[in-house]
């Protein structure tokens, strides 16, 4: 037993070391030990796996940097952090709060268990603006819709300040030597098998992302300083890089939507553009905060009468869908989008998962699943959240028979084709606007581009008649 009684920092969808309340609660206690547990039997998604293995390497490196290390263990939760407390004859665990049901039930009971055996265990508010318990109506229950719940936030004032960089971390690190016996039980980076090179599918998400928190606060100055100047008028265009791109960080915990917000703030927030961003933020809030109300959100439609939904089974069609080829170019162009570098534009992400839900009739979770296993910023909240909100069947939701058309969006939102164009080289050449409709385009046989794989007017027919008859 180590003649020392260190704090277990353990990091989870936190992984930076400026505001975080956990961090530097352990710090405050003295040596500290950090660990990120990884659990093969918990689900995760190719792309957050491909993402995971970046963040945890740098905040390796970054830990390493000030004298300390990311110990790494892999097994279930609770029997890694009992045994670990026990290994390092450790006084307690800090870390900062999970929203969804399964990690909450997991936290409560590995807190009786700590506290059971004398360790202290506590938790803290790291990963949302608030607390989904501060947030609440005048009766004192959950919102359910998104515009009383902003007009609530906003009217709680700016969230509390970001804490620093915690004052005494490389002494807290020095002073906690991890033992050998602990050393033996870690596991390497490269045995946790995050990244799959056999095939090597993630070119272009190496192209595109550099996970790690320096990344993400250097991604969040450059957006604050030249994009989000204009980013209430130019948020819904794909084919600009308008928007900030922090949502993998912010999934990860490589920034906090504190620091985001008090960023945003240190420019000025009386202006459209602050504001249409600051409530893009809120929204990432109203997900989480709904989930906890429901924590089977990604389950079970809020409104139960889709229960009764005639969701169709078309394999073939989904694989269209997934792959980018259903004849629909803003379709094609984001699902390829999405293939390619891990992300969708938040636009093409509801244009896509009302095709699917709407026009090809399949249940918004086959979509929802998809999305969890490509995107880099998979979220246990905002994915299903989302997919329940564009499939009308969330409390705060597109109504169903708002159905949108890809030609007319992709008209208003691509006006000059040039997102279609970079995602959909094949039909590249057809001016204008006519890429959005190129069936009607004399393309050179051999383009190998698809047919509309399912007719607009027909499909939006049969889909008002299903939700008619619920
Ligand atoms: C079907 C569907 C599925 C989605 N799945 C996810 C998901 O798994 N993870 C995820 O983070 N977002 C998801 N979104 C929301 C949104 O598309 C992304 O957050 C956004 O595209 C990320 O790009 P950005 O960081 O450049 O956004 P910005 O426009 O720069 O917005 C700033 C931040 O606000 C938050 N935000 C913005 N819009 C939303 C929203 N509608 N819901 C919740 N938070 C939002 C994000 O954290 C984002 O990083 C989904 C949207 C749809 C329609």
């Amino acid at each position: 037993m180590p003649d020392y009684a260190p704090t277990i920092m353990w990091f989870r969808d936190d992984l930076r070391l400026a505001d975080n309340p956990a961090l530097s609660a352990a710090v405050a206690a003295g040596p500290v030990v950090c660990v990120y547990i990884h659990d093969p039997a918990l689900k995760r998604g190719g792309a957050e796996k491909w993402w995971l293995h970046g963040a945890l390497e740098a905040l390796d490196a970054d830990l390493r940097a000030r004298g300390g290390q990311l110990c790494l263990m892999a097994g279930a939760e609770q029997d890694c952090l009992t045994w670990l407390a026990h290994a390092l004859g450790a006084r307690g665990v800090e870390w900062n709060r999970r929203y969804a049901g399964p990690a909450r039930t997991r936290d409560a009971a590995i807190k009786t268990a700590l506290k059971a055996g004398g360790l202290t265990a506590q938790s803290h508010p790291g990963n949302m603006l608030h607390e989904p318990w501060q947030v609440r109506t005048k009766q004192g229950g959950a919102f359910r819709v998104f515009t009383p719940w902003w007009r609530a936030v906003q009217a709680m004032g700016t969230p509390l300040p970001p804490l620093p960089v915690p004052h005494g971390l490389n002494a807290a690190l020095a002073a906690a030597p991890v033992p050998d016996a602990v050393t033996e039980r870690l596991v390497k980076l490269a045995d946790l098998s995050l990244r799959s090179t056999t095939p090597d599918w993630a070119a272009g998400l190496r192209a595109t992302w550099q996970p790690g928190e320096a990344a993400a606060r250097e991604r969040l100055d450059t957006f604050v300083a030249e994009r989000l100047p204009g980013y209430a008028a130019t948020r819904d265009l794909p084919a600009q890089p308008a928007t900030s791109g922090l949502s993998p960080c912010l999934r990860f915990g490589h920034v906090s939507p504190r620091q985001v917000w008090h960023a945003v703030e240190a420019r000025g927030t009386g202006d459209r553009d602050s504001a249409s961003f600051l409530s893009e933020l809120g929204w990432r809030d109203f997900a989480h905060s709904t989930l906890f109300e429901f924590p089977d959100m990604a389950t079970r439609s809020l409104r139960p009468e889709f229960d009764a939904m005639p969701w169709r089974t078309d394999p073939a069609g989904l694989r269209a869908w997934q792959r980018g080829r259903t004849g629909y170019p803003i379709i094609d162009a984001g699902m390829r989008e999405l293939w390619h570098t891990g992300c969708m534009h938040n636009r093409v992400r509801m244009i896509v998962a009302s095709f699917l839900t709407k026009h090809l009739l399949l249940d918004w979770r086959v979509g929802e699943q998809w999305f969890a296993d490509t995107l880099v910023d998979a979220d246990v909240a905002s994915n299903p959240f989302n997919w329940q909100w564009v499939a009308g069947c969330g409390l705060d939701a597109a109504p169903y028979f708002r159905i949108f058309n890809p030609v007319l969006q992709g008209e208003k939102f691509d006006p000059e084709g040039a997102y279609v164009r970079h995602w959909v080289p094949e039909i590249a050449r057809l001016p204008g606007r006519a890429i959005h409709t190129p069936w009607k385009a004399d393309l050179p046989a051999g383009t190998g581009y698809p047919m509309p794989m399912v007719d607009l007017a027909g499909g939006r027919a049969r889909a008002l008649a299903a939700w008619k008859a619920l």
